[in-house]
């Protein structure tokens, strides 16, 4: 996986899923298969302004591999949304369901907007519109969305409520990350930051450190950051920096995070709030312990890994490294515990909150969060042990992991 660097996410993911599947014996017919997602709906959603106007946004549903069962996947919000993103997105997903070993293929959804900038209502009639457009393609056994980059529990209950209108009959089973009094499930809110704090237990017993001992670094703090942070807090680690997308804080001695969870708004920003800051490129190369990117990609690139001092990196944003940047801090002795194992907690509980709503009968938190670190640890087992019995980086011996049961299914099913 070395040579120059791409931040081209579709092309990176390509890159490592032929290699997983040629080392798994697969040929190209496979390949071929499994590098693309097999759909992708491209819409456009009119959207009535609070000025009267109407506004008309560009949204996106790709269904990467359904041949294990219906795919599943979150719905961003951002005005840097593309086609070859959410391409990338739904096959990280395929990825993490794999891993998980879930009844999913992956999907993911995205709409070029920037919620920051909208009304509440406006942002309502946007997230039916996108259910309306994509309506035909999703439901409870076909495709299942969730929340990510700036959708929440809101934006899911508007996006379950149109649904239900659609079909004519209550439809919780549709969407997931919902509001719990719609079904939703316990610990889904926080399960991605969960997933990511059991992540570095594993890898801290790794590398020989002690939770007190351990000095935390996280970009980003939003719905995954955010959690991570009062998590390890709580924990008894040290936080000694965080950020959000205007910059970063930074104290050596450990950050009020409880202050910072408090003055926090619901898109993760902070640090405007203060006057000293560092810039995100300074947050990244911090002397830590643990340093976990759970904002956007291409954060971790071949300018600044060499940079970085971080003993284990925890990727709970999807695509932060780069490959380039993976071969460099693998080479360097980090411990790199790859997005579709370390992010995937948020997947994982939504497939409980699926199966509670299929059920119709509800579990408590203890009980979600004891299967949750039951599935992330055994998870990390089986990476850790691709990753020394093969001798291939984490996020190569993660990749194989995950593709293995899609590629099964879709062999089986006579696709290939
Ligand atoms: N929410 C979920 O359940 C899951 C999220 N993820 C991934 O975790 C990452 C974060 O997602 P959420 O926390 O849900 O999003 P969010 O929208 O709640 O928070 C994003 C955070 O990143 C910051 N940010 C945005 N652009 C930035 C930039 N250029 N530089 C530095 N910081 C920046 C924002 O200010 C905010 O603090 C994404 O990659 C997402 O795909 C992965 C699995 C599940
Ligand atoms: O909860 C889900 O179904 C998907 C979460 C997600 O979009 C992700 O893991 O990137």
């Amino acid at each position: 996986m070395s040579g120059t660097e791409s931040k081209d996410v579709l092309l990176s993911t390509q890159i490592v899923i032929e290699e997983a599947l040629r080392k798994l014996g697969y040929g190209d017919e496979m390949v071929e298969l499994l590098k693309e997602p097999i759909r992708l709906l491209t819409v456009r959603i009119p959207v009535r302004m609070d000025d009267g106007k109407t506004k008309v946004f560009h949204g996106y549903r790709a269904q990467h591999n359904d041949a294990v069962g219906p795919t599943k996947g979150g719905v961003r919000f951002h005005p840097d949304v593309n086609e070859a993103e959410v391409k990338a997105l739904s096959i990280w997903m395929s990825l993490k369901c794999g891993i998980a070993d879930l009844p999913y293929g992956g999907g993911k959804g995205g709409i070029i907007c920037d919620p920051r900038k909208m009304s509440f209502r406006e942002l309502e009639r946007l997230s039916r519109g996108y259910v309306r457009a994509i309506s035909q393609l999703v439901g409870p056994t076909k495709d299942i969305p969730a929340p990510d980059v700036m959708t929440n529990s809101q934006v899911m209950a508007w996006m379950m409520d149109e649904y239900s209108r659609i079909r004519e009959f209550d439809s919780p089973g549709f969407i997931t990350g919902k509001p719990i009094v719609l079904g939703g499930s316990q610990g889904r809110e926080t399960a991605t930051a969960r997933g990511v704090a059991i992540m570095i237990d594993e890898a801290m017993r790794k590398k020989g450190i002690a939770i007190e001992d351990a000095r935390v670094v996280i970009q980003g703090f939003g719905n995954a950051g955010s959690y991570l942070a009062k998590f390890m807090h709580e924990a008894g680690a040290k936080v000694i920096g965080i950020s959000d997308v205007n910059g970063a804080l930074y104290n050596e001695k450990g950050l009020d995070i409880e202050y910072l969870l408090d003055r926090r708004d619901s898109f993760g920003t902070v640090t405007n709030l203060f006057r000293e800051t560092i810039s995100n490129d300074e947050l990244l190369t911090l002397d830590c312990d643990v340093l976990v990117p759970a904002a956007i990609e291409n954060q971790i690139t071949s300018d600044n890994a060499d940079r970085i001092k971080a003993k284990i990196i925890v990727e709970a944003a999807n695509g932060p490294t780069t490959l380039e940047a993976t071969r460099i801090v693998t080479e360097r002795g980090i411990l790199l515990v790859p997005d579709v194992l370390a992010s995937s907690g948020g997947v994982i509980v939504s497939y409980f909150e699926w199966v509670q709503n299929n059920q119709g009968y509800y579990w408590s938190e203890a009980e979600v969060d004891e299967k949750l670190r039951r599935m992330m640890i055994r998870g990390f087992n089986q990476v850790y042990e691709q990753h020394q019995t093969r001798k291939v980086d984490m996020r190569l011996a993660a990749y194989m992991v995950g593709v293995r049961k899609m590629a099964e299914a879709s062999r089986l099913r006579g696709w290939v």
